[in-house]
């Protein structure tokens, strides 16, 4: 069986231990084992017993992992229904943001052909979020961020075909860009295929390792066809990192890091291609003021959205927003 890279190399030094039991080298060899095995194993997972060596090193090294076939069939078919439901308007949920793609939306060729790109905060529908406390999904959840686990956001995507104007792409961006909270590494994102999802029809894309960088600075793409709302993307990225695109099969499930830098192409198809989505947090983070830091932009324009929407003033904050959506879903909740 193919080893990873740095298991190979624990290897290495553990035999060389077993040939040189005695002496200085042999507590260098040690001390150096442990500061090696922190961070290779410690900074990312949890000690688990679900994941094995491999899986762990795999999400350590490149932030993301994918686990095959996870959902059942027949629960994403149930989750199906209920979001076409959403889309006849047979139900109301309360909270829930529903988006159209800004081609259609901005078109005035189709005024009653509402097709839903995403819906967002679907906390309050129990149907759809019965994905969220899918014990299946929550255990892995666990060995990312403990097991005091809150579904922070929730998504449902529906990727129209494209109308275009490439505008059914999402830019280049770290998750973390819209969150107020930390540690980073306590928090991550589930993402579940609802059919067959690959490049045709615009599957994520991910720059393995880039969640061992720092949060970069997002902004709105320079995209000619136009670009959907609060779409923003990573300003440089490194154009020679290499990119993964994750085909995936329905139930197929990724795990990701909050600061991997993904995206999704174009879909090309005719069909609506469909994911379900949540990001989750440790119950034990902590709220973060970010004035002052990249994310102030992002900040300003959720602000402008609640008031439009809401007609509230000043006194409901970034974090506030964050606090009412949050839901627990295992353990305690802490300071969330
Ligand atoms: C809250 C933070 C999210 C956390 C995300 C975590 C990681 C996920 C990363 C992402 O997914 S980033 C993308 C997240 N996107 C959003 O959260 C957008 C949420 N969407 C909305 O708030 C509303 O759908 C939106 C404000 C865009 C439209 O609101 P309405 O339902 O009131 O639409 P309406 O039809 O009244 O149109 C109002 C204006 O918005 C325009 N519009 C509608 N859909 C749009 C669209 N998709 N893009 C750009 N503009 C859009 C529309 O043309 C119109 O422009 P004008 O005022 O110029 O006429
Ligand atoms: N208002 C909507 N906005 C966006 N997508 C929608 C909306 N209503 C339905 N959909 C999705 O669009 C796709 C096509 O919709 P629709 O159900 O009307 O046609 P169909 O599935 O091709 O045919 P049938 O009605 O026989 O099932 C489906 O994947 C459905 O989930
Ligand atoms: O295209 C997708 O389904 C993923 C979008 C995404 O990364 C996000 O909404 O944060
Ligand atoms: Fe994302
Ligand atoms: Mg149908």
């Amino acid at each position: 069986q193919k080893m990873s890279r740095p298991l190979e190399r624990l290897r290495v030094i553990i035999n060389h231990l077993d040939r040189h039991p005695a002496g200085i080298a042999r507590q260098a060899f040690l001390f150096l084992f442990y500061y090696f095995f922190f961070f290779q194993f410690g900074r990312y997972t949890l000690d688990n017993d679900l994941l094995t060596p491999e899986q762990r090193l795999f999400y350590e090294e490149n932030g993301f992992l994918l686990i095959r076939n996870l959902v059942s069939k027949q629960d994403i078919d149930r989750f199906r229904r209920e979001f076409e439901r959403i889309c006849r308007q047979e139900i109301k949920v309360p909270g829930l943001v529903v988006m159209r793609d800004v081609a259609i939306a901005k078109s005035e060729f189709v005024p009653d052909q509402r097709a839903v790109s995403k819906v967002q905060d679907f906390q309050e529908d129990p149907e759809l979020f019965r994905y969220c406390s899918l014990p299946k999904i929550l255990k892995y959840v666990e060995c990312f961020i403990g097991p005091n686990i809150m579904a922070m956001h929730t998504m449902l995507i529906n990727k129209p075909p494209d109308a275009g104007k490439k505008t059914s792409r999402h830019p280049m961006h770290q998750d973390l860009h819209y969150f107020p909270f930390r540690p980073v590494d306590r928090i991550v994102c589930a993402w579940t295929a609802m059919e067959t999802v690959n490049r045709q029809n615009g599957c994520l894309v991910v720059l393995p390792g880039s969640h061992k960088g720092t949060l970069q600075e997002h902004d709105y793409p320079e995209w000619e066809g136009g670009v959907n709302k609060m779409y923003h993307g990573v300003r440089d990225y490194d154009p020679e990192h290499p990119r993964v695109h994750l085909e995936m099969e329905k139930g197929d499930t990724v795990f990701f890091h909050p600061l991997l830098i993904h995206g999704s192409g174009m879909n090309q198809t005719q069909g609506f291609r469909k994911a379900i989505s949540c990001h989750y947090a440790s119950g034990d983070c902590y709220y973060i003021d970010v004035k002052g830091t990249t994310q102030e932009n992002i900040e300003k324009e959720v602000k402008e959205i609640i008031v439009r929407r809401h007609a509230v003033g000043d006194e409901l904050t970034f974090k506030d927003t964050w606090a009412i959506r949050g839901r627990l879903v295992q353990g305690e909740r802490i300071s969330m």
